[in-house]
């Protein structure tokens, strides 16, 4: 079957499955957004704008597209899954898709943190569950602008488990199309600690309120990352984990890298600081939205590690407790100062 033949289905379309989709679409696949009511209406009504800081400016009008809320309707026909929903709704989508899509179809996580392919596997059964990583950051438009407006904010290429050929289906080349280059690697465990590693970010960014790029220029807000990342790399050595470079240094060297006054890492860091002026986290658009963040899946992650290793990571445990009042608070990010989040020095923990 060719390419263009098979279906595709994006299991759950916010950010990175719009943007994901959008762009397979544009590359004539057969898309289907299984989507929540707001998603649907938007891109019903004025299609889906496809944009990227390369300057790729698109719209995928809506008959080139298939939308629906309805997982019947959308999962039956689907040869490929994208699961493209936060790690928390991860159980309820393998419900729906061992439910609703045939048992041959291929199932692959775009989603941050290390364990969403097994959550998956353990829901389904005997089908093939890919993982994957998305390394960029997907900005999306505010509600009610139309047409709806998913922006590839930074760089780099998706990268999928080598799952040999998924049932003579070559996964990767069905999805490497303009906008969006996909690549297999052998070692995913190592790719998505490595990943995590950079999601530790994802609180800061969420805490302060500040654009990526912003936050990633303060060195104020890069002690706190490189205490987080320290604690991180000591946790993840004592568990035998060797993380994989992802953006810009090695992860050994990127305690040091950002701790490097603002003038040298600017220069140093050339590619960490390749963002889109509007590119935050995913974790601040959860807390702008009165949602729960992934703070248990990411940070949460690495604090299993280190106390089953008995490592310090104090560092990590006051960056979560904020996260925690923030979401309860649910009033979107609370704007704070470096120093509310870790006291100057604090952040160098061991
Ligand atoms: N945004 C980004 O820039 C990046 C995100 N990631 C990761 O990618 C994953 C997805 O993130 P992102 O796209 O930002 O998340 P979003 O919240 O933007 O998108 C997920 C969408 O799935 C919807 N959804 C949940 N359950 C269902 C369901 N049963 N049926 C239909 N729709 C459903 C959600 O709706 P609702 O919330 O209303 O339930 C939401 O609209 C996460 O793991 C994230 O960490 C990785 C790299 C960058
Ligand atoms: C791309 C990155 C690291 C930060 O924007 C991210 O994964 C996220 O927002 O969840």
């Amino acid at each position: 079957m060719a390419n263009g033949q098979k279906r595709i289905v994006i299991a759950g379309a916010g950010s990175i499955g719009c943007y994901v989709g959008g762009c397979l679409a544009l590359a004539g696949r057969q898309v289907i957004l299984l989507a929540r009511p707001r998603i649907e209406a938007a891109v019903q009504q004025g299609g889906l704008r496809i944009s990227d800081l390369e300057g790729r400016d698109r719209l995928v009008k809506n008959d080139v597209l298939g939308i629906t809320v309805d997982p019947a309707a959308a999962l039956p026909g689907a040869d490929v899954i994208l699961v493209t929903v936060k790690s928390r709704a991860t159980h309820e989508m393998a419900a729906l898709i061992n439910t609703h899509a045939r048992p041959d179809a291929v199932v692959v996580s775009l989603q941050n943190g290390v364990d969403n392919a097994d959550k998956l596997r353990a829901g389904l059964g005997q089908r093939t569950v890919l993982a994957g990583m998305v390394p960029f950051n997907v900005v999306q438009s505010p509600d009610g602008e139309l047409p709806l407006r998913v922006h590839r904010a930074s760089e780099g290429k998706v990268m999928i488990e080598d799952g040999g050929r998924a049932g003579l289906l070559d996964v990767a080349g069905l999805l490497s199309v303009g906008g969006l280059a996909v690549e297999t690697h052998g070692d995913m465990k190592a790719v998505l600690w490595g990943k995590l590693l950079m999601n530790l970010n994802n609180a800061l960014v969420a805490l302060s309120g500040l654009p990526l790029a912003n936050e990633l220029a303060d060195r104020r807000w890069r002690l706190i990352l490189a205490g987080q990342i320290h604690e991180a790399l000591r946790a993840m050595k004592a568990s035998g984990i060797a993380p994989a470079r992802i953006a810009g240094p090695r992860p050994a060297l990127l305690p040091t890298v950002l701790r490097l006054p603002d003038w040298l890492f600017k220069r140093l860091a050339r590619r960490m600081l390749a963002i889109d002026p509007e590119a935050r986290s995913s974790m601040w658009d959860d807390l702008q939205r009165g949602r729960p963040t992934e703070i248990d899946e990411l940070q949460g992650a690495v604090l299993s590690l280190a106390e089953r290793t008995g490592t310090p990571a104090p560092v990590l445990k006051s960056v979560t407790a904020l996260v925690r009042a923030a979401e309860a608070a649910r009033l979107g990010s609370p704007g704070l100062a470096p120093e509310q989040v870790a006291p100057p020095g604090g952040s160098r923990s061991g």
